[in-house]
């Protein structure tokens, strides 16, 4: 049986940033906090900023990233971006199935499928989101929700190394209220073990994201919690300290 990977913690600045915001990319690629750190460092940046943000960060400890792709690698299909352009653009990561696009433009779980299998085809890592509305948690449903959207959302011939899944309990995100520490611990228990169930151990052993108002103050509770070996921060990836403070707990 392997180990599991390195941590990461990746920044997703949703629609966030513009050129004079590379500094704060800058300020973490260089910095002697990140290169002293025993985690994979990740930002996900708008789309806009993809190609400027990784040339900047070659040869850093930073890995840069899209917030997500169309299943397809190119055609008809006005407004998007494929996984090739990811790629192309030098990106090595990007955001699949997060719940601002499941629900804003209704992405069900056989989309973000497809997505997977195109970013995997264009060598680039997946970060597929799942989680549970607050009406399913209080509807005792998280787990069953948490069962269909793993079951959904990924292809059959995941590894470790191009797949992780972040859970992020959509009412989290973005609310400073995070899911307390036996929640958190449960689903994320929870997920590996659906992992194990469908996947060889090599394969199940994949990294498990929490996400949902992750900030410096609670980063170090957070990413002791077994089975989380990482985080997905939005809103504190923003500033170069914050995100930093939270790559250092490790
Ligand atoms: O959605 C998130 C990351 O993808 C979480 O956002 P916040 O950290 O701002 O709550």
């Amino acid at each position: 049986m392997g180990s599991v990977p390195k941590p990461l913690v990746a920044g997703n600045w949703k629609m966030n940033g513009l050129r004079d915001s590379l500094a704060q990319i800058e300020k973490v690629a260089a910095s002697e906090v990140l290169a002293a750190c025993n985690v994979d460092a990740l930002i996900c940046v708008p789309a806009t900023l993809l190609h400027s943000a990784a040339v900047m960060t070659a040869g850093t400890p930073l890995r840069i990233g899209a917030q997500d792709c169309h299943h397809q690698e190119g055609g008809a299909y006005t407004g998007d971006i494929s996984a090739s352009m990811i790629a192309d653009s030098l990106g090595s990561h990007v955001i699949v199935g997060h719940s601002e696009r499941r629900m804003g433009y209704r992405e069900d779980d056989a989309s973000i499928r497809s997505k997977t299998v195109a970013a995997h085809k264009s060598g680039l890592t997946a970060i597929v989101c799942i989680g549970e509305t607050e009406e399913e948690r209080l509807g005792d449903q998280t787990l069953d929700v948490l069962r269909r959207q793993l079951a959904g959302s990924l292809p059959d011939d995941v590894t470790a190394e191009n797949t992780v899944i972040a859970y992020e309990p959509v009412w989290a995100i973005g609310t400073g209220r995070t899911a307390s520490i036996a929640d958190i611990a449960e689903a994320h228990a929870f997920i590996r073990s659906e992992l194990s169930h469908r996947y060889d151990d090599e394969c199940s052993l994949m990294r498990l994201l929490y996400g949902g108002s992750v900030k410096p103050s609670n980063a170090a509770e957070i990413l002791r919690v077994e089975n989380v070996n990482g985080a997905l921060v939005g809103g504190a990836s923003l500033v170069a300290s914050d995100f930093l403070a939270i790559c250092s707990v490790y």
